[in-house]
């Protein structure tokens, strides 16, 4: 029964126990339950003092996110609060695990905080594309001063029960059990005047320049929101409680929390949420990662010390696995002995680790891997290279070893035909710097076994990463979706465009960098590798612009081909100060080499407008998204989307491409690659997907019910 219960412990303190697991969220029932134990409270002349705590060590988690989905019922959350607060008995949270969001805000209004040492704090609402609207955005400014609370609320961090301490939120901190001395303390402060310990009535200290704080404030969450409204409207509340007297914040923090509610971004926000705990639960065999037998790693190796190689052995050093880092060019061996301590010390230090967890030892040998329990291969993508080294460690490896590729895009099951146990290879797609960016795509084989993919995805989670199961089909989910994305803005350049007018487009649409600065910074080569294997490349004076049946843009080829890589050489799609420069200016010679191409071409440049890059761009991404689940590459449009966020830079403002299509229309996105494929009837992925058109067909359903729409269709089409 998810509730909030009442007793009275020795005669005269009341215990109000929040009781909605996992993580005792402020729903309904656990409001009308706490609202029930304040009036018990206020009858019962016996208690003199409350603790207020949460079952199973987990004090709140915030509000009910999932009662946000529809109408709202039951005691507001605000007149909750205050009533607590107004109480002439001393109540005292007792805060172990967590206190988030509505949570903490809950805290805020008892008129004391003990906190366990382990317990996690922070106000995330900015994370769901919301405010601290339950008195938050008011009270904690007058608890702790201007700047630290609009560093807490705009950010969303979560904060340790120290820094708590530090800042003033929390009165005690202990390591022992925390409702123990909360009770204690309850009882010795009986008595004491409540009046400063409500921070309702308390003045807010704000700076001697607060227009300029709230200011820079405002400038800085407008440059990292990318488009985001909650953060800004954080802000605008806290503008209130520093300027305005408490009821008056109270009101403009609660028509804030109106815009903010019904917004699309709110919705998309929480959409990511819940998307990132439903990836992943998935294979295609049809066995769940998270009731399948999964191995715990504690000795692994990492072949080839290039730059992922590199980050691959820091991210598992980190997360306390021991690693035999290989690598047979001495050069690359050398530097990687010097540079991979370096950036595990300071992988470390940002975890507030003093040592690395993970022993490392590194070698320039196969036959030292001999002893671990699995093993990444980072080397070089080229299919050959992968396939020996998979022959020779399927005998140097003991049996059992579980063995993964860092490939973005080649085929897993070529690999593990190289091995005598295809059921233990499985593919593990890091994202560069692989220490640094949260997405892995753990890519099954149609011969993995479940066990090595959720040995996989496992070790994915304990390295910090959000892992996504995905099929084996080439690019897997997030490369074979950016193809089409890379294709339509070569052919806008084709077209009339620059590269800064589809950087503009893509960054104000909320991508941290546009395609051509994105691949200026990863290195035109990239792909160029990757069409050179596909046939897809020729050389010569008069390139054309058609290839295997369809439209090609041999632009990029004639980048690489004039040495024009991105950054590390210090010309790409534009200009840099040197070779690993990182400022990019708008490059002449890209402007005449655009103009001399299409001239020789026979292509009349016309003014292309922002709308249409972002649909050509975005839809045809979108659309290969559809064909994807229509395959079964990915189980639902969360794990696309979770892709999208975590290892493409898709604003997650916006949810994710799919939930983005959900959005604008399934009916408009069709319309549109309707009249795009009509204009462009040689570009294949500008073909409406099928699964697009049934779903339209089918009334557009809601995101949320694509999966089951999806497993019916599929059932029906068997049939
Ligand atoms: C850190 C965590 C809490 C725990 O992490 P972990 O241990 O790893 O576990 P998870 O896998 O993440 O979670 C376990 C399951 O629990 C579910 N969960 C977690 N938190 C919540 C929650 N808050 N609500 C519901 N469900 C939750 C999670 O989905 C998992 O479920 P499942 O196993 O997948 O099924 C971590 O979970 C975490 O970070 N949680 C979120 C914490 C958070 O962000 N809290 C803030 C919530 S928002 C909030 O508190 C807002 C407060 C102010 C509200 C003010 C009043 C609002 C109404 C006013 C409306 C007025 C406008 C009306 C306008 C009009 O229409 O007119």
């Amino acid at each position: 029964m998810k509730m909030a219960t009442y007793s009275v412990l020795s005669g005269s303190v009341a215990l109000i126990t929040l009781q909605n697991p996992p993580v005792n969220a402020l729903s309904e029932a656990v409001r009308t339950g706490i609202t029930d134990a304040v009036q018990r409270t206020l009858k019962d002349p016996q208690v003199t003092s409350v603790v207020i705590c949460g079952q199973n060590g987990r004090f709140c988690g915030g509000a009910d996110i999932r009662e946000f989905a529809g109408p709202m019922s039951g005691p507001p959350l605000v007149p909750m609060i205050h009533a607590l607060e107004a109480m002439e008995k001393p109540v005292v949270a007792a805060i172990e695990g967590l206190a988030l969001g509505g949570g903490l805000e809950l805290a805020l209004g008892c008129h004391y905080r003990i906190a366990h040492s382990q317990a996690l704090l922070g106000l995330p609402e900015v994370t769901l594309g919301l405010l601290p609207a339950a008195g938050g955005s008011q009270r904690l400014p007058r608890l702790i001063g201007l700047p630290a609370a609009l560093d807490l609320i705009t950010t969303g961090r979560h904060i340790s029960a120290s820094e708590a301490l530090k800042l003033g939120i929390v009165d005690q901190v202990t390591d022992d059990n925390a409702l123990k001395m909360a009770v204690e303390f309850a009882r010795s402060v009986v008595g004491q005047p409540l009046g400063p310990r409500r921070l309702s009535t308390r003045p807010c200290h704000s700076p001697p320049d607060v227009d300029s704080v709230l200011d820079q404030a405002l400038a800085q969450v407008w440059q990292r929101g990318r488009g985001a409204l909650a953060p800004v409207a954080c802000v605008g509340a806290l503008r209130a409680a520093a300027t305005l007297p408490y009821a008056q914040g109270m009101e403009k923090e609660r028509e804030l929390m109106a815009t903010l509610f019904n917004s699309g971004q709110a919705r998309a926000l929480q959409y990511a949420f819940f998307s990132q705990r439903v990836v992943g639960k998935w294979q295609p065999s049809g066995a769940r990662w998270d009731n399948s037998t999964t191995r715990t790693i504690r000795k692994a190796a990492v072949i080839g010390l290039g730059t992922m190689g590199r980050g691959i052995v820091v991210a598992l050093a980190l997360a306390g696995v021991s690693v035999v880092a290989v690598e047979s060019q001495e050069k690359q061996l050398a530097a990687a002995r010097q540079m991979v301590p370096e950036m595990l010390q300071r992988g470390a230090g940002r975890r507030g680790l003093d040592t690395p967890p993970g022993v490392i030892s590194f070698s320039s040998g196969l036959e030292d891997v001999s002893e671990v329990e699995l093993v990444i291969e980072a080397v070089f993508e080229d299919m050959a290279l992968k396939r020996r080294i998979f022959s020779r460690l399927a005998t140097v490896c003991r049996p059992g070893t579980v063995l993964c590729s860092n490939t973005s895009g080649l085929d897993i099951d070529q690999l593990a035909e190289a091995t005598q146990n295809p059921a233990l290879v499985v593919g593990m797609h890091f994202f560069a710097p692989a220490h640094v960016m949260k997405l892995l795509e753990v890519v099954c084989g149609p011969r993995s076994s479940p066990e090595a993919v959720a040995t996989a995805m496992v070790l994915g989670k304990r390295m910090g990463k959000v892992s996504v199961a995905v099929g084996n089909c080439p690019g897997f989910v997030g490369n074979r979706m950016l193809k089409p994305y890379m294709e339509q803005a070569n052919f806008l350049l084709e077209e009339g465009a620059t590269p800064q007018q589809v950087d503009e487009a893509l960054e104000g649409f909320g991508f941290p960098m546009g395609v051509f600065r994105m691949s200026d910074l990863s290195g035109l080569d990239v792909g160029w590798r990757v069409r050179k294997e596909a046939g897809l490349t020729e050389q010569g004076v008069e390139p054309t612009r058609m290839r295997q049946g369809q439209r090609y843009s041999p632009l990029p080829d004639q980048m690489c081909e004039g040495g024009r890589l991105g950054q590390k050489t210090g010309r790409g799609w534009y200009r840099y100060d040197g070779p690993g420069g990182r400022v990019a200016r708008s490059d002449p010679w890209v402007q005449n080499f655009l103009e001399t191409y299409r001239a020789r071409h026979g292509l009349v440049p016309r003014r292309i407008a922002t709308e249409e890059i972002l649909e050509r761009c975005l839809y045809a991404l979108t659309n290969e998204g559809f064909n994807i689940l229509q395959d079964g590459v990915a189980a639902g449009p969360e794990d696309i989307d979770v892709i999208y966020v975590f290892g493409y830079g898709w604003p997650r403002h916006r949810g994710g491409p799919m939930f983005h299509a959900g959005q604008v229309g399934l009916a408009r996105v069709l319309e549109k690659l309707e009249h795009y494929q009509h204009s462009h009837p040689d570009v294949p992925h500008l073909k409406p997907s099928s699964l697009l058109r049934r779903l339209v067909a089918a009334g557009s359903p809601p995101v949320q019910k694509w999966r089951e729409f999806i497993s019916k269709d599929r059932v029906h089409s068997q049939l």
